[in-house]
């Protein structure tokens, strides 16, 4: 392989690997009945029962008594799969019409196999344009019934695809209540591993035709960077240039203002100054925010069992606090007359009605709980509590006052319908207090279920209208358990009127001093004077706190508060059913010493300081991530624009962006959208106080030939469908034989083609990158290239063309063909045949070199590779560690719906 070493082919062959083995989500989850039946023999993984989990939701009252059975019962039993159709357009109900033609229909009701009878595939009711669908059948039956192992196979494909998203019924339903306009500024503020943010961003792209950009912007974030490239594979099924991924701890996610007080264009271009928009100097906010947020995940119960062997309230207790900066922050970045939607997997009140309750509460007015009981309409939900307890250890407790005193790290007034606090007055804050710090919990909780010591008055009910929000139950539509609330803003935060330290923060102040003799110093609260710095700060204002200046204050109090939340691993905190393996995982990865320094550089610069921009930018490369550029060399640019003909419909200047400042070794350009791009200006604005792990789609890789050609980049093939419709040159349209025969062959000589004038159009071409069309009506247009039909890039050599695709995405493509063509005999034989034949063609050489060509390819990779392409950082992951991230990331896709 040429000028590339043994390490750089281990790396693109890992990537590869990772790219061509997309996880089989289809592979179906052993049964309920299954578990039972090993455990009988001896083996027993999952026991589906926990006393705690019963003792404290019997308690709850979180279903009437008489429905308590059913509820418990459903609780234990497996999960049906459900998927979405991806995309909203004229594509995605001709998929769905396909599908419910050539197979669903074609399953009759009340089939009887193996005594038992087949439930008929059906869409969920609720969903928008019946783009959801909920089928549930044991591998028996898949067995013995043929067109079910059909339907199995066409699903498998279709999400290899990417026409189809496997997701868990109830995960699907938090993006619909949030209202997105394809204009929208959408931030996912807890978003791996994606499948809302696809959701998100096929809302953005909706009612956008073939061809056009669309205005909206989604960016997701994630604390986790492992998470964030899941998170980056999933989205990029979506070839959106409308998505960037952020990795932040939500709760402290940058609010781009200028801080520079002076605002020259970032550019060379002069224009841009004056285009420098008031938000740019304000600030970023959005119109919608999702913040699923990290939870104990019980609601995850039917797909993930081993939470039962796991679960204790502490969980819950330990991540309340997060969870409240978390949508608080949301709440301080949302614009007003802007939705939020707050969601957990949690069944707990303490993760859901509590944390809206104290949202509430700290917002001041500033936003609403919405009711939405007439949005969709067919979706049965439960009012939110109104009343509960909270459970601490072996007490059940009614109210705060009830809190004991070395317990009050752990349980905070919050947690409480009332939000209600005690005085300080009342607790008696001995010195030298020896309790165990207020993050241990013990296993005790779990046998100590019965026995837990009852709290002799009732429990608090909140006067906050908590009923609005949302309850999915497992047993009302065959479901996980799930926790919605939607809210609006309707007014910028009120400024706090003179410096008064918080009864939260003094009861906290005054709990940490008292370990703080015990030895256990700064465990809970900062130092008083960083809160009167934040307070003085907020003092400044006027009668109504700028925003912008609000937002400056958050992250400074989130970092304060941030101190305060107990070091509790979640059960869960994935409520999807393409993640159960994520239960398992650790909910960070950053060592203290790096969300430390994380946290400094979020946090916000000092405006008088006048090095502190500079300082900033300085540091602008967060650690293994490299700064964004925009693409400004005209040499490049314009050799772009003059190869493939690109109109003036498809905007360049400031859309195209590069991961390295050096051009002459940038591999891969992007393309962004104008928010996207705006976006990047912004975080250049204020300091890179964003660290944007990637940006906008994949749209130019540079290919190294041996041949001169006028533009050394080629089209990625996840940027051919949005460049496509811009493009007047370089296109040509093959027969469907002669596509076919691409396909398969993947090098064809132009005198191999039925068309003869196929092939004299190819010759005609400019020697480099070229695409080849297939002009398609109804689904099969929707598999690349839109209303363009079907598309793939290729390399025009002197005598052949070779396609510029992967075996799997070539396979793929095929197969798709071979089930519009002929649904009845599709799939197996025709992927067994194309596997056959390349697997044929490409076996007995090392390197194939065609005489024309001047690529080569190696049939280990089996991807058309330039011979000295030098790896470099992969959308600004250095690549090694890119490779291995995706690896990883891939090992726990591998487990999804297992
Ligand atoms: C429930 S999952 C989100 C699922 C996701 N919304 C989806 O639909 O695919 C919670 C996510 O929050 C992330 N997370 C945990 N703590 C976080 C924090 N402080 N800030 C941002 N993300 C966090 C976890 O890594 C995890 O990916």
């Amino acid at each position: 392989m040429g000028g590339r070493g043994r390490g750089g082919k281990r790396n693109r062959t890992q990537r590869r690997d990772f790219k061509d083995g997309r996880p089989n989500e289809w592979k179906r989850s052993r049964p309920a009945s299954e578990h039972h039946a090993n455990s009988e023999q001896g083996w027993n993984p999952f026991v589906m029962e926990s006393p705690a989990f019963e003792a404290f939701y019997k308690k709850q009252k979180i279903v009437p008594e008489e429905e308590w059975e059913t509820f418990i019962a459903t609780l234990r039993k497996p999960l049906a799969t459900t998927f979405r159709i991806n995309g909203s357009g004229q594509f995605a109900h001709e998929i769905r019409d396909q599908m419910q033609r050539d197979f669903f229909d074609q399953l009759k009701s009340g089939v009887e196999v193996d005594g038992g009878v087949v439930e008929p595939v059906r869409a969920l009711a609720w969903y928008p344009d019946n783009l959801a669908w909920h089928l549930n059948y044991s591998r028996m039956q898949i067995r013995k019934m043929p067109i079910l192992e059909r339907i199995h196979e066409f699903l498998k494909l279709e999400n290899e695809i990417g026409s189809i998203t496997r997701q868990e019924a109830v995960s699907m339903i938090p993006p619909l209540f949030l209202d997105v306009q394809p204009h929208h500024k959408v931030l996912d503020m807890c978003a791996a591993p994606g499948s809302k943010t696809f959701q998100l961003l096929e809302m953005i792209h909706r009612d956008v035709k073939p061809g056009e950009l669309s205005d909206g912007m989604v960016i997701a974030n994630d604390s986790d960077v492992q998470r964030c490239h899941l998170l980056i594979h999933q989205t990029k099924r979506m070839c959106s240039p409308n998505i960037m991924v952020t990795n932040h701890d939500a709760q402290l996610f940058p609010g781009l203002k200028d801080r520079s007080g002076h605002f020259e264009a970032v550019s060379a271009d002069a224009s841009v100054e004056a285009e420098i928009s008031e938000e740019e100097i304000n600030g970023l906010y959005f119109d919608r925010i999702l913040c699923d947020v990290p939870c104990s995940g019980d609601g995850t119960l039917r797909k993930a069992p081993d939470i039962w062997r796991k679960w204790n309230c502490g969980v819950a207790n330990g991540l309340h606090r997060l969870q409240i900066q978390i949508a608080m922050r949301g709440v301080a970045l949302l614009k007003t007359g802007g939705r939020l939607v707050y969601s957990t997997c949690s069944l707990n009140p303490v993760e859901d009605e509590a944390v809206v309750g104290e949202i509430l509460r700290e917002s001041r007015g500033s936003v609403e709980l919405l009711d939405v009981s007439s949005e969709l309409p067919e979706l049965k939900r439960r009012p939110g509590l109104t009343s509960w307890l909270v459970r601490d250890r072996k007490r059940w407790l009614s109210s705060a006052s009830k809190i004991d005193r070395h317990r009050a790290g752990a349980v905070v007034p919050s947690m409480f319908p009332s939000g209600n606090g005690w005085d300080l007055s009342d607790i008696e804050l001995s010195t030298g207090v020896s309790s165990p710090p207020a993050d241990v919990e013990d296993d005790a909780e779990k046998q100590e279920a019965e026995e837990a010591e009852d709290d002799e008055d009732p429990p608090e009910v909140a006067t906050l209208p908590l009923e609005r929000c949302m309850r999915l139950l497992p047993h009302d539509q065959d479901t996980g358990g799930f926790f919605i609330a939607v809210f609006r803003k309707i007014a910028p935060f009120k400024a706090i009127p003179k410096i008064k330290e918080s009864h939260k923060s003094r009861l906290l102040r005054a709990v940490n001093e008292t370990l703080t003799a015990d030895g256990e110093k700064g465990l809970l609260v900062p130092a008083p004077s960083d809160l009167e710095t934040t307070i003085v700060n907020m003092n400044d204002a006027d009668d109504v706190l700028p925003e912008a200046n609000l937002l400056d204050v958050q992250a400074e109090d989130t970092i304060e508060v941030e101190n305060a939340v107990e070091a509790v691993e979640p059960v869960s905190d994935n409520a999807e059913a393409e993640g159960t393996k994520e239960a398992e995982e650790p909910m960070t990865v950053n060592s203290p010493k790096e969300d430390e320094q994380q946290k400094l550089e979020a946090t916000v610069l000092d405006p008088k300081d006048p090095n502190a921009i500079g300082r900033v930018q300085r540091q602008g490369r967060w650690k293994g991530v490299d700064p964004v550029f925009f693409l400004e060399d005209e040499k490049i640019i314009s050799s772009l624009i003059d190869f493939y003909g690109i109109k003036e419909t498809f905007p360049v200047h400031q859309h195209l962006v590069i991961r390295s400042e050096d051009v002459t070794r940038c591999k891969r350009i992007y393309y962004v959208s104008a928010t996207v791009s705006n976006a990047i200006k912004m975080n250049y604005r204020s300091g890179e106080q964003m660290k944007i792990t990637s940006a906008g789609l994949k749209i130019f890789e540079r290919q190294q030939m041996k041949e001169p050609t006028s533009c050394i980049f080629r089209i990625a093939s996840e940027g051919l469908p949005v460049l496509l419709p811009h493009m007047t040159k370089q296109i040509v349209t093959a027969t469907r034989e002669d596509f076919r025969l691409l396909l398969a062959e993947k090098i064809v000589q132009f005198s191999a083609f039925s068309d003869p004038t196929f092939a004299d159009v190819l010759r005609e071409l400019k020697h480099g990158c070229c695409v080849v069309t297939l002009p398609t009506e109804g689904p099969d247009a929707a598999i690349n290239g839109g209303s363009m039909g079907i598309a793939v890039a290729c390399w025009k050599g002197r005598n052949n063309v070779s396609i510029l695709i992967t075996k799997a995405e070539a396979n793929q493509m095929h197969q798709r063909l071979s089930f519009v063509d002929d649904p009845v005999s599709g799939p197996q034989e025709t992927a067994g045949a194309i596997g056959g034949e390349l697997a044929t063609t490409l076996s007995n050489d090392a390197t194939i070199t065609d005489a024309g060509s001047d690529l080569k390819r190696s049939p280990k990779d089996d991807q058309v590779v330039a011979d000295s392409i030098v790896e470099e950082p992969q959308n600004g992951i250095i690549p090694s560690k890119a490779d291995q991230l995706v690896a990883e990331a891939h090992e726990q896709t591998g487990h999804l719906g297992e």
